[in-house]
């Protein structure tokens, strides 16, 4: 075997021995959902149509510290109500969006012609086999390209409440993401509800870290959800209730109501890509 292809072959048995022959993800949220934000990743907020009821000072410094600022049709409404509710100084302070994007079937076209006036990028994306969620993901990726930004993260801000078949497409949303490559290969995606926080682990080896209040929080629950397909084999490490070397299927295992054992991280190794979500109590401000 020449000497190239030995020096592959060896670091490649190495990395099955980390981490399943996979891949291996680190998962610090904290520097995201600290209502402090002192966050120095370049992430991009999405704001869907849902009633923006997250603590507004975290909110306000989310979207004030993004290196792009998206609002998705009647999401669009729904930031403008947000900003209403805030007292006017710090109104004032803040930046407008980057790009609205949508069919626009649920924004007001007054607050439409608003934006477009004080010159945010108005995008029309009527394509009827996409969500706007969908587009505006595929927009901003452009907007990322054009701009040469490598953007880490996309926080979506929305509700796990209202429409069940919204709530199901943001999730198929995440899987888009992935499966057709929407954003940036090390781009990670979150849907990011009142008080929790939700992403995909792929099929491989996971360490999550776990914000120190949720760590001694009896309600700070989480859950891994075998959303799309069956996760054949997983194996969990800081947990209350682990799991090890078992499958997890709708019909028979699906973890929710979990929650922590203490430990600073919990570990996930899963065969097939999971749902995991955590609450997240900073995020209204308890
Ligand atoms: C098999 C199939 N089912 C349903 C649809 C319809 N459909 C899927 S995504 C989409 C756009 C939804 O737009 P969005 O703004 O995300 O949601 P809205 O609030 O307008 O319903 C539509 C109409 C389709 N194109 N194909
Ligand atoms: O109940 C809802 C409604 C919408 N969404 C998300 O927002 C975008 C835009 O929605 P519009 O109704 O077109 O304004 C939609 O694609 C969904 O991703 C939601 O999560 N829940």
């Amino acid at each position: 075997m020449e000497l190239r292809k030995m020096w592959f072959v060896k670091n490649l048995n190495q990395c099955a021995k980390n981490c399943n022959l996979l891949g291996c993800w680190k998962w610090d949220i904290s520097r995201i959902v600290m209502r402090q934000l002192q966050c120095r990743a370049k992430y991009a907020v999405v704001i869907l149509n849902r009633p923006i009821t997250q603590n507004q000072t975290f909110i306000t410094n989310l979207w004030n510290n993004a290196c792009l600022r998206v609002t998705v049709d009647g999401g669009t409404a729904q930031w403008d109500n947000f900003l209403k509710e805030l007292p006017e100084n710090v109104q004032k302070t803040i930046r407008v969006p980057d790009l609205i994007t949508g069919d626009f079937d649920s924004i007001p076209q007054e607050i439409l012609q608003k934006y477009e006036a004080i010159n945010c990028k108005v995008i029309h994306t009527p394509d009827q086999n996409h969500t706007d969620f969908t587009k505006a993901l595929m927009e901003l990726n452009s907007w990322c390209k054009l701009n040469n930004l490598e953007i880490d993260h996309v926080i979506t801000i929305c509700q796990s409440s209202g429409r069940l078949d919204h709530i199901m497409g943001n999730i198929q949303t995440l899987f888009l993401a992935k499966e057709k490559l929407l954003l940036g290969l090390k781009t990670r995606l979150y849907l990011v509800t009142d008080d929790s926080i939700s992403w995909l682990l792929q099929p491989g080896d996971h360490i999550i870290k776990i914000p120190e209040q949720s760590q001694v929080n009896k309600r700070a629950w989480c859950s891994l959800i075998p959303v799309g397909e069956t996760c054949s084999r997983i194996t969990t490490s800081g947990l209350k209730w682990n799991l090890e070397s078992q499958s997890l299927k709708f019909g028979e295992i699906v973890s929710t109501s979990n929650t922590f054992d203490g430990s600073e991280h919990v570990t996930v190794k899963c065969s097939n890509t999971v749902l995991w979500s955590m609450k997240v109590p900073t995020l209204l401000g308890e």
